[in-house]
């Protein structure tokens, strides 16, 4: 079996995000061993949420400009589950219920966790803990936090629209997508 240890670090950037390079000392199968130089973006744990109201049969999604969009030269303006990164020492189901009420201005009714994803192993640490949950009642604005530049508007629309416009490849998001499926598995009332 392959094994990695790392025995060094730089750091490359350090703002929003860190970019770091590690260096990695690789033994392969065949028991050779090698040096590796890897860049990572060393990214918090993130919460992502679907929000639904069963009764009506309905998803709330964000639609947020995304400036990575934009630099791909696609429409920045993107339609996703509700999602932020975890603050420290916040556990990821508080990360939830701050990041719906901030996005969406609404209370959660009830949280159902699913599973933790890597969402781009490749390149990021970032480690994403998927949620499932009925919408509650609005107690703030939502719209994001202005003062960090969020524009985001509130999009309700019958899942089975938001099924089709994602097979139509009107949702690029892929943590959606993910939820999008889980909730057509398993339905949109929780536990
Ligand atoms: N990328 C980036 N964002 C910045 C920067 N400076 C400020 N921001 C702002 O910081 C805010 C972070 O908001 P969150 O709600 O915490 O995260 P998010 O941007 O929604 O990202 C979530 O989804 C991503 C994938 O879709 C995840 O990659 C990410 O970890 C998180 O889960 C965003 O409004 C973003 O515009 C910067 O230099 N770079
Ligand atoms: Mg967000």
């Amino acid at each position: 079996m392959t094994t990695l240890r790392i025995t060094g670090a730089e750091t490359l950037s350090s703002g929003h995000l860190a970019l770091r390079r590690y260096t990695v000392e690789q033994i392969r199968r065949d028991g050779t061993r090698e040096t590796l130089r890897r860049e990572v973006c060393v990214s918090r744990r993130s919460v992502a949420v679907l929000l639904a109201d069963p009764a009506r049969g309905t998803v709330l999604l964000v639609r947020q400009p995304r400036v990575p969009a934009l630099v791909n030269g696609d429409d920045p303006l993107l339609l996703e589950a509700c999602a932020g990164n975890i603050d420290d020492g916040e556990s990821p189901e508080a990360a939830a219920r701050r990041e719906v009420e901030e996005e969406t201005g609404h209370a959660i009714a009830r949280l159902r966790p699913l599973f933790e994803l890597y969402p781009s192993p490749g390149i990021s640490s970032e480690r994403l803990c998927l949620f499932q949950a009925e919408i509650g009642p609005r107690i703030g604005q939502g719209g994001g936090m202005t003062e960090e530049g969020e524009d985001i508007a509130l999009v309700e629309m019958p899942f089975d629209e938001a099924w089709a416009m994602m097979e139509r490849g009107g949702i690029v998001d892929a943590k959606t997508v993910i939820l999008l499926q889980q909730a057509r598995l398993h339905g949109l009332a929780v536990g």
